[in-house]
């Protein structure tokens, strides 16, 4: 059936339930050598929240991509409501009514979230009349069961906000079938539960049917109520969320993968200072003051934990202890020694960083895996041959065993590292940040995005530095992470650090608290 007769059909649809049904059908994708789906037939009914499982690699974006019109499955159907569709291009899926919401926001930071609505429309005229349009906008957000703030700039609202104004948008635009890619990687454990408790509002009343991409064990038991599960590109299992464990759910998801036991942490007496930040300031892209009288200290086998709402400086302090941002004023120390984050002075003091988003900020995405790997040794043999040129063999080799050692699922050394999966890239820029001679490591969220087995993997090999003795810096937004590996948590607040504790004499709300503006 084409997508406009389907459109009206679903329009008229007299039951008043609105929500689209879809269901794939021996979906198939080959990319290559790699079959990244194979024959995958998942049912989800109008009116559910279905989660989608899997762990990093297994095809969960390739199948949504197929399902939007992004990719053209190489064998394979998608039925809406029923009825066997063709969907070339995300054009198509829009006039079936199916949406997506991203894991990073789309929204444009200047515009206000009224205008961002409106010109998110095909059919926006050129000339926009806004007292009719504000009026319009009204009458829908009174059919809605939350509202954002119309007339503030985006680049105003929380990150809460911001999800729900991506959701609103969908709505806004008539979707009945939204597919949401982690929509909850960015929230604070409160907002995740408004959004989600929401959404299942909606979803139970019938107005909306939701795919959701999750690595989140809580949420899909709190709020799905049908799961699938992929491994490999295969669909291994699923069923409703009150027949299934999540034990069960993380056996479909690993298969018979081991997962190694966390490390424990080893104790140390009086260990040396290692990484010392004194009187730190630095301006974020416009020139504002984005960190301002930084102050820590990072002793030898200790993680100090950075909490915080995101941009609140945390971003601006990592770009600068990676050489990436200028500072205006203030020193680094490292054992003492002044220290300048320039390639050569990380490479002699060891110091090894991890930026957020490592595709674009760690990674040449048209470069091959074995390259990206080599980047920190590139120079230096075996890899470096006498004449200066990379040696592609020892390159190769090292990156063989770093992709076995760290579980990097890629075709071949020689793959481009874009063609990766986004939690594949992360573990392979890890792997060369992690498996150099350690003293000072810097991370960013280092598990975002990651499935729970590569989490754990992840955080067993941060502590496992630790107990070798580096400093570790830990910037993370999820406060979990920071309470399982931290042995001290300092909050930042408007570029500051606000708060500092052992976590043994901290907790979760008394950080929280911190975290929301409440210690100076
Ligand atoms: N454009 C592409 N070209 C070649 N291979 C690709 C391409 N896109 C994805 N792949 C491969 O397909 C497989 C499935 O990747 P996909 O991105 O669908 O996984 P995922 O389940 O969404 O993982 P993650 O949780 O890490 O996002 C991976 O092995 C990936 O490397």
């Amino acid at each position: 059936m084409s997508a406009a007769a389907l459109e009206s059909e679903t329009t008229a649809s007299p039951s008043g339930m609105t929500a689209v049904g879809v269901e794939t059908v021996g979906m198939t994708k080959i990319f290559g050598p790699l079959v990244a789906l194979d024959d995958v037939s998942i049912k989800v009914r109008p009116g559910t929240l279905h989660a989608l499982l899997g762990e990093n690699g297994a095809g969960k974006s390739t199948l949504v991509k197929c399902m939007m019109g992004f990719y053209q499955p190489t064998r394979g159907q998608l039925m809406v409501d029923g009825h066997e569709v063709s969907c070339r291009n995300p054009r198509d899926a829009m006039k079936l009514k199916l949406g997506m919401v991203y894991q990073h926001f789309t929204l444009v930071p200047s515009l206000t979230a009224a205008e961002n609505l409106v010109v998110s429309r095909t059919d926006c005229p050129a000339v926009i009349d806004w007292k009719t349009e504000t009026a319009r906008l009204e009458a829908f957000l009174e059919t809605m069961p939350f509202r954002v703030p119309l007339k503030t700039p985006v680049s105003g609202l929380s990150a809460g906000e911001k999800q729900k104004l991506e959701i609103l948008k969908q709505l806004y635009l008539d979707r009945r079938f939204l597919i949401l890619d982690e929509p909850t990687s960015v929230l604070t454990p409160g907002e995740a539960d408004e959004i989600l408790g929401m959404l299942r509002g909606l979803t139970d009343a019938g107005r909306l049917t939701i795919l959701m991409i999750s690595h989140k064990f809580r949420e899909v038991t709190a709020y799905a109520d049908e799961v699938s599960v992929l491994r490999r590109g295969q669909y291994v299992g699923g069923g409703k969320v009150g027949e299934l464990s999540v034990d069960a759910m993380a056996r479909m998801m690993i298969g018979d993968t081991k997962i190694r036991e966390r490390a424990a942490r080893t104790p140390f007496t009086d260990p040396p200072t290692v990484l010392e930040l004194t009187a730190l300031h630095a301006s974020d892209d416009e020139g504002l003051p984005a960190i301002a009288a930084i102050d820590l200290k990072v002793k030898a086998g200790e993680i100090v934990g950075i909490a915080g709402v995101s941009g609140n400086g945390q971003s601006e302090l990592v770009e600068v202890l990676s050489g990436q941002r200028d500072l205006d004023d203030g020193r680094i120390f490292v054992r003492g020694e002044a220290f300048e984050p320039k390639r050569e002075a990380m490479d002699r003091f060891k110091v090894f960083s991890l930026q957020e988003e490592p595709l674009r900020n760690a990674a040449v995405p048209r470069m091959s895996v074995a390259e990206n790997m080599a980047f920190r040794t590139f120079d230096k043999p075996p890899i470096a041959s006498a004449g200066g040129f990379l040696s592609p063999k020892p390159m190769k080799k090292i990156a063989r065993e770093l992709i076995a050692r760290y579980r990097v699922k890629t075709p071949s050394p020689d793959t481009p590292i874009e063609n990766l999966s986004g939690g594949n890239v992360q573990r392979a820029v890890l792997a060369r940040e992690l498996s150099g001679d350690v003293d000072v490591l810097v991370v960013a969220n280092p598990c975002f995005g990651l499935d729970f087995a590569s989490v754990s993997e992840i955080r067993t090999q941060i502590m496992e530095q630790r107990n070798r003795g580096a400093a570790v810096l830990l910037v993370s937004e999820d406060l979990d992470e920071i309470l399982e590996l931290a042995d001290r948590v300092a909050v930042m607040s408007e570029g500051r650090i606000t708060y500092v504790a052992p976590i043994g004499e901290t907790d979760r709300q008394t950080i929280g608290h911190a975290m929301a503006g409440g210690h100076h």
